[in-house]
């Protein structure tokens, strides 16, 4: 599991080794993890060091310092940098070891922009060091032109100094023009605004360099599951089980208008592996998904007498009166339940953390206003984990934001991103996936052994729904991701997909160090 950090998060943990005179050897351990992150990235892309072009793109604080050092560095390896600084003020110490290297040194200015943009842009490297984590806002002028032009253009490799500049460390809210990276070199542990929020697309792919801040860390702000947490998670069947232990799993999803989301549920929910589906919806549709999956037990009773130990309600349900009844009362029941799609407009005032609800933006957005609280599509979009966690504090339930960057607020305050889906993800009928395989999880882990499951993995016993929701999305990341490999992804083919994904995640799990948001 990744851990991520606020930008004042990670400055309290410096603070200790800053008062006790260590502040230049944390800066040396940062450049030089920059620099070879740098150089390899350099050399897989053009084949060498020697005689390539770097440029350092320095403000006024100590993430140019970093950014210098490095570049000093790089020209000890004999490439040719050049320094763009857009302020008089600098790192005098990292200015100087970068003189004394050879590096060149210019000053942006209105009338040096359209020259230094052409110049950086024509460069084999642009190293990002004009904010860090105390930057605040957007860049100021004359960066922010520099840099608009700059991201305009085609550019050689780009890697941001512990975060793209404009990149809020603790939200991922991008303060435009923010230069891309294709990798960021990050320090002393991941920031927030790394995994989360549209940060997470500037960053590219993230390394974390040590220097020396683990001990003095304080809980994370948000966690990231990868590969392997997901396999610790997942309930293997055991030889004393039957298909009642292994978990049974309620949908009330599809209508006659929408039947298909009830199949495409119900065959992710099978495909994740669990001891029982009971499809609740109308005879037409209930033939469908038995056609199509024989082995769901289908019926049109509603959720009292029905006996499961977890809900899925909502995905194509929206015009049908009797599965809006099941969804209340499923909502009302106390099991685990996903609340996903048509489902999301008939919360009660007050859920509980092991309701789940699974919007997208424009889904939270009705959600947040029915609360009173006013947000546009965009705003959410900009600010996922600040919105989520709003709307988790408000209503009580675990809220997973559906986006390219999936965010997880439990009511308890914590937060999940996960980022392993595809763009080709995003096609008709892929959340109705989702909530199948998260409606599976939550089924097969609703007992003491989900318990045992989320202790194994370290996550905190609140954050239980919300460490399983984001597992979810992570496992439909992969499925598509995999999918994706063989061409466009048609959903109802993805649980064959999901089926190999979790074959290899529970025989060899992966670990991963670094990652690509
Ligand atoms: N504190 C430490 O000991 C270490 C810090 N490190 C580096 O230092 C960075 C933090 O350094 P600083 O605290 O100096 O902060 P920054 O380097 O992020 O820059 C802060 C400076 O930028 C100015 N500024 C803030 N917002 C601006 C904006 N929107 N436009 C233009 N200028 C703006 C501020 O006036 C301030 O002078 C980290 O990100 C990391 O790269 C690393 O060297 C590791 C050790
Ligand atoms: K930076």
């Amino acid at each position: 599991m990744l851990s991520a950090y606020s930008g004042s998060a990670i400055r309290s943990a410096e603070a200790p080794l800053l008062d006790a005179g260590q502040g230049a050897a944390l800066m040396q351990r940062a450049a030089y993890g920059l620099y070879a992150a740098a150089a390899a990235e350099l050399i897989s892309r053009t084949g060498g060091c020697y005689g390539r072009t770097a440029v350092v793109l320095a403000g006024s604080g100590n993430n140019a310092g970093d950014a210098l050092f490095a570049a000093a560095r790089l020209a000890g390896r004999g490439v040719r940098t050049t320094a763009v600084f857009t302020s008089a003020t600098t790192h005098p110490l990292a200015l100087a070891a970068f003189q004394r290297a050879g590096g060149r040194v210019e000053l942006l200015s209105e009338a040096t922009t359209g020259r230094l943009v052409g110049s950086t842009a024509a460069a084999d490297l642009v190293i990002d060091g004009i904010l860090g984590i105390g930057g605040s806002g957007g860049l100021r002028e004359p960066a922010a032109t520099f840099v608009r032009e700059l991201a305009a253009a085609a550019t050689g490799v780009v890697v941001a100094c512990d975060l793209p500049s404009g990149v809020d460390a603790h939200t991922g809210v991008v303060n435009e023009p923010v230069l891309h990276a294709d990798l960021t070199v990050t320090f002393g542990a991941l920031k927030t605004g790394l995994l989360a929020g549209p940060g997470a697309h500037a960053a590219g792919r993230v390394v974390v360099v040590d220097i020396g801040l683990a001990g003095s860390l304080p809980e994370p702000d948000l966690f990231r599951l990868e590969a392997a947490d997901a396999a610790a998670l997942y309930r293997r069947p055991r030889p004393a089980d039957h298909k009642y232990t292994r978990g049974v799993l309620g949908i009330a999803a599809g209508s006659a208008m929408y039947p298909g989301a009830a199949v495409l549920a119900t065959g992710a929910a099978l495909a994740t592996g669990l001891g029982m589906v009971r499809y609740l919806g109308p005879p037409s549709v209930a033939d469908l998904v038995n056609r199509t999956h024989p082995e769901a037990v289908c019926s049109q009773e509603q959720v009292k007498p029905t006996h499961v130990q977890a809900w899925l309600v909502g995905p194509g349900a929206d015009e049908d009166p009797d599965q809006r009844r099941r969804a209340r009362d499923a909502m009302a029941s106390g099991l685990p339940t996903v609340v996903d799609a048509g489902a999301l407009a008939l919360l009660p005032r007050r859920l509980a953390p092991q309701v789940i609800l699974t919007p997208h933006a424009g889904e939270l957005q009705a959600v947040l206003a029915k609360r009173k609280v006013k947000a546009t599509r965009r705003d959410i979009e900009a600010a996922p984990t600040e919105y989520a966690r709003i709307a988790a504090e408000l209503t009580g339930a675990t809220v997973l934001l559906k986006g390219a960057v999936t965010v997880v607020a439990s009511p308890s305050g914590s937060l999940f991103s996960q980022a392993d889906a595809t763009p080709w993800l995003a096609t008709a009928g892929s959340g109705d996936t989702l909530a199948g395989i998260l409606g599976a999880l939550i089924a097969t882990l609703a007992d003491d052994d989900g318990d045992a499951a989320i202790e194994r993995i370290g996550v905190p016993m609140p954050d239980k729904w919300a460490a399983i929701a984001a597992a979810a999305a992570l496992l439909h990341g992969l499925a598509g991701t995999r999918a994706a490999g063989f061409g466009p992804i048609v959903v109802s083919e993805l649980p064959q997909h999901l089926g190999a994904v979790l074959a290899d995640l529970l025989t060899a799990p992966p670990s991963r160090t670094q990652f690509t948001n």
